[in-house]
Order: C-alpha cells, then structure tokens, then sequence
C-alpha cells in the first residue's frame, strides 16, 4: 500500500470584524452577522425586518464610532492577532505534515477563501478550529453550519473535523493562569470577576436536553454529560477550573454575562448589575478575566476595559484590571498545536 503522504489542512476561524471603521463597512458586518439564524434565531421576516430596518441603521454609527476606540495601524485587533496566530502556528508545525489557514465566519478573510485554499492543497483531512473555547451554536454551531454549507459542493470531501470546545485544555487554562500571575504579582484584589460574552436565555433552553438546563445551578452550576453543551454551565465551569489553577476563594470570584443585544431576557448575572452589588458592598479593586475570547475584541477592550470600569470607578469603585487577551503568546500557540495534534 502506498503511504498517504498528503498534509493535514488547519483552518483557525475567529468570529470577524468589520473591513473598516467607516460606517458603512459596520453596517455590512452587522447585517451579515446578525442575518445568521443561529445569531438572531427567529424566523427569516421577522429576523430580516430587525436587522436591516433598526439594528443595522441605528446600531451601526453608533458601533462605528465604538470600533474607532479600537482600531489601530494593523487594524482590529480580532483580525491581526489570528493573522499572529496563525503565522506563530505554522513555526510550530511541521510544513511536511500540515497547512495552516485562518478565516472569519463574517467579513473578510472568509471561510470560503481559507477553505479553497487547503482544498487546493489537496489536503487528505481538514481540522477546523473555530476559536470559541466554550459551545454556543451562533459561534462555533455557525462555523460548522458555513463550513458544511461550502464543503457540500465538492466533488470531493475530505475528511472534516470541528473543535467543539476547549475550555478544559490544560494550555489553554495554563496561558490565562500566566496572564493572571502577571497582575496578581503586581496588584492586591478584592474580587476577580470572569465576564462572559451572553446569550439570549432562549437559545440556551433549545439547547438543553430533555428540558434539563432550567438555566439554574441544577444545570449550569455543574459541568456533567447532561449538559455537555450548556454555553452557561462551560462559562461557570471554566471559572471554576480557571479560579482552581490560580487559588483563588471562592468568596472573592463571580461569573458574569455582557454584551446583551435588545430586551429578550439573556443569561444572567448580567456584568452590569454585579458591577453595581460590588461596588455597594464596597468592593474597590478587581481584577477581570474574560475566557470566552481568545483574542483582544471590541467586547473586550472598549467594553469591559473602559466602558464598564468607568461604571465601576462612578459607582466608587478605585481600581478596574482588564487581564488582556491570550493573542499568540506562546502557551495558547502551544495549546492550538496540541488540539491540532490530538486531532490529526
Ligand atoms: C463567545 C463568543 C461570542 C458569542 C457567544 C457571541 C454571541 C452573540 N453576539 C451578538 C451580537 C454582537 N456581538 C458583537 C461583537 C462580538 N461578539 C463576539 C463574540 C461572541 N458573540 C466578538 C469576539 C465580538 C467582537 C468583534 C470585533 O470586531 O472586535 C457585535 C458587534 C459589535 C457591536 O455592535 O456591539 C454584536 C452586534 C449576539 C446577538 C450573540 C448571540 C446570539
Ligand atoms: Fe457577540
Ligand atoms: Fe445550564
């Protein structure tokens, strides 16, 4: 028999980022994004008259003028720090043995520009790693739903494997734990707070087997085979194994939700209204981890790192930490060539 010499192709996706600052290049990034069924899960009208008719004309000069904050020579943050991924990736992989490309699930580069590119490398597997460490069906669910949608045409479908999850990955927790030192060397706090991206509470339930999350600590307060995919119980589960590695009480640790979008009821607690508990209690200096991003984003950097500690610093509070993404240090690189690996 002859050896399949053939590479293993790599497809890193992030989430995506709009082509520009200029409002009309957010307005097409929201619609793109939020014309997903698996993002705004209602049915085609009624999702299409929301998006195109108030979220993208309202929302959009207002999420230009936020992504203006952000950006920087080398452009949006989400964008350049896979693009280092990726080139940090290919030195740590063997060229004989694999072929690395990253995408966005929206915007640009797409995932049909990365998947032709390994199709024509005429790879004999595709790993796709859809950068989420925790399940939710509008972002990794999304990356598998575009990748099958484009792979359905070929002639030929190689072999596909997803990255489901990986919030439990020893690297991934021991580069966040690295991160965490770092300040916790520098910095005395009195609460370590974990915000996580939210969901809406809805698409949690149609996620849930037999009924079983009822979004309660029944569920999500235990990581188990009942609720292997719960987004909320991966958010509290992670807390836990993160807050583990670096000793941390448990009197001094929250789980929170942000980034809500309109007024159906999202996962709680909200980052918001705990941001308010703390700072009644007293609470002056907190050190803040955001594990459902693997990369600095608009949620992340304006969000957490300067709209919610100026709420925390009004309502009293002194000092606000964002812990800044795991971007392409070397433990997160070392832990997407172990998943690669563990995949091959
Ligand atoms: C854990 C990852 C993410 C989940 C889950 C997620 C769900 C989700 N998001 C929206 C709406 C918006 N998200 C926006 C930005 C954004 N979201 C993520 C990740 C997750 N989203 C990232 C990494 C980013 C930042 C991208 C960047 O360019 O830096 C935005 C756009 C910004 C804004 O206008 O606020 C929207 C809108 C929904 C509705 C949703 C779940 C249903
Ligand atoms: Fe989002
Ligand atoms: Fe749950």
């Amino acid at each position: 028999m002859t050896k399949n010499k053939a590479k293993v192709g790599v497809l890193l996706v992030n989430l995506g980022t709009p082509d520009s600052t200029a409002t009309g290049d957010v307005r097409k990034y929201l619609r793109e994004f939020l014309m997903d069924w698996r993002v705004i899960d209602i049915p085609a009208v009624p999702r299409w008259m929301l998006v195109n008719l108030i979220i993208a004309p309202f929302r959009a000069p207002k999420s230009a003028k936020e992504y203006r904050k952000l950006w920087t020579d080398r452009g949006s943050p989400l964008l350049f720090h896979t693009e280092d991924l990726r080139d940090k990736l290919i030195q740590k992989l063997d060229p004989k043995e694999y072929v690395v490309e990253m995408a966005m699930r929206y915007q640009s580069p797409s995932i049909e520009e990365g998947l032709e590119k390994l199709n024509k490398a005429n790879v004999r597997k595709i790993i796709v790693l859809p950068l989420f460490p925790q399940y939710a069906s509008a972002t990794n669910g999304s990356v598998v739903d575009k990748v099958m949608e484009i792979a359905k045409e070929w002639q030929i479908i190689p072999n596909i494997t997803f990255v489901n999850n990986f919030m439990e990955h020893p690297l991934f927790l021991e580069a966040w734990a690295e991160l965490g030192r770092e300040w916790m060397e520098k910095e005395t706090y009195d609460m370590y707070l974990f915000s996580y991206h939210g969901l809406p509470e809805r698409q949690i339930r149609k996620g849930s087997v037999d009924g079983y999350c009822q979004l309660s600590d029944k569920c999500c307060g235990n990581y188990t085979k009942k609720n292997q995919f719960c987004y909320r119980g991966q958010c509290f589960h992670t807390t836990r194994l993160l807050s583990a590695k670096l000793g941390l009480p448990e009197e001094k640790v929250v789980t929170c939700f942000q980034s809500r979008l309109g007024k159906d009821p999202w996962i709680k607690p909200y980052t918001e209204d705990v941001i308010k508990e703390m700072a009644e209690k007293g609470v002056k200096k907190v050190l803040v981890f955001s594990p459902a991003f693997v990369a600095d984003c608009l949620e992340t950097t304006v969000e957490v790192g300067e709209e919610y500690k100026e709420e925390f610093e009004e309502l009293g509070g002194e000092h606000w930490d964002l812990v800044p993404s795991l971007n392409s240090r070397d433990t997160w690189v070392d832990c997407i060539k172990s998943l690669v690996e563990e995949n091959t």
